[in-house]
C-alpha cells in the first residue's frame, strides 16, 4: 500500500514515498455515523494508494455524535487511555483516546506510521518538536530516577495548535515529534486516532535532554471491553 499526499512532505525510512501523487477526492457522500466512517475507511485502505488529504477529509466530514462512540470511551483517573475500535483489516488501527482534565502524553514519535487525529469532544493542544540531533544520547530502557542527568539539549518547539471539536490533525515522523495534552482543568476530551500501519511501540523523549527511550503502547479496552488488569497496567507514553 502506498500513501500519497498533495503536500510536499518528505517521508523518512520505512514510510512509503509520495511520488505517485493522486488528487484528493471529497467523500462520495457525507459520512453518516461512526459505522459509516469505519466502512468508508475500510474502502479507502483497500486501495494500493491512499491519499492523506482524502483520509483527513473523510474523517473531518464525520460529525461527532457521542451516542456513536460512548461505548468505546473508557476513562482512567490518572492517565489518558487508548481504546481500540477497529483493526482495519491489518492496514490501520482506529482507536478512541480518552483524556481526563490535565492528562497529556510525553513527547513521542509515531514509529514510522501515519497518524490522523480527530476531535470527538473537548479540545486538545498539540505541541510539536524537532527531532533531537542525531548522535544524541540514546537511553536503553527507562530512566526511573526522574532527573535529566544533566546531559543533552532541550527539544526545540516548532509549533502549538489547538484542536477543537471535529478538527482533524495529521503527523508522521518526517514532520517531527509531538506531545498532546488536555488543557482543561475540569473537562474531559475524546479523540479518534487512525494509525497506518498499526504499531505497538514508539519512542518517547525527555523534553529537557532529548534522551530517547522505547515505550510499548497498549489498549485500555478493545471493541468496548476492558482488557485485563495486567495488560492495562502496561505503559502509554503519558506525561503525568
Ligand atoms: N500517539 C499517542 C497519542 S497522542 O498524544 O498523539 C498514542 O497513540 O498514544
Ligand atoms: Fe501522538
Amino acid at each position: 500500500m502506498e500513501i500519497t499526499s498533495m503536500q510536499d512532505v518528505r517521508l523518512r525510512s520505512k514510510l512509503p514515498s509520495y511520488e505517485a501523487l493522486r488528487p484528493a477526492q471529497t467523500p462520495d457522500s457525507p459520512i453518516n455515523g461512526l459505522d459509516n466512517l469505519i466502512s468508508e475507511l475500510h474502502r479507502i485502505f483497500r486501495d494500493d494508494v491512499v491519499n492523506i488529504e482524502h483520509v483527513s477529509e473523510v474523517m473531518a466530514s464525520y460529525q461527532s455524535n457521542p451516542a456513536d462512540w460512548k461505548k468505546f470511551a473508557k476513562f482512567d483517573r490518572f492517565r489518558y487511555t487508548r481504546n481500540l475500535v477497529d483493526e482495519g483489516n491489518g492496514k490501520f488501527n482506529l482507536m478512541i483516546l480518552c483524556w481526563g482534565p490535565d492528562h497529556g502524553s510525553a513527547v513521542h514519535d509515531h514509529a514510522d506510521a501515519h497518524c490522523f487525529m480527530k476531535m470527538l469532544q473537548g479540545t486538545l493542544s498539540e505541541v510539536r518538536f524537532s527531532w533531537p540531533d542525531q548522535g544524541g544520547a540514546e537511553e536503553q530502557g527507562h530512566d526511573d530516577d526522574g532527573d535529566d542527568d544533566g546531559e543533552g539539549r532541550p527539544l526545540e518547539e516548532i509549533s502549538r495548535t489547538d484542536l477543537c471539536l471535529n478538527d482533524v490533525g495529521y503527523i508522521n515522523d518526517s514532520m517531527g515529534l509531538h506531545r498532546v495534552e488536555n488543557p482543561s482543568h475540569s473537562d474531559p476530551a475524546v479523540s479518534l486516532h487512525l494509525y497506518s500501519p498499526p504499531f505497538s511501540s514508539c519512542s518517547v523523549f525527555n523534553q529537557r535532554t532529548g534522551r530517547r527511550s522505547q515505550c510499548p503502547v497498549t489498549f485500555w479496552s478493545k471493541r468496548g471491553k476492558k482488557v485485563d488488569k495486567e495488560a492495562r497496567s502496561a505503559t502509554t507514553p503519558e506525561d503525568n
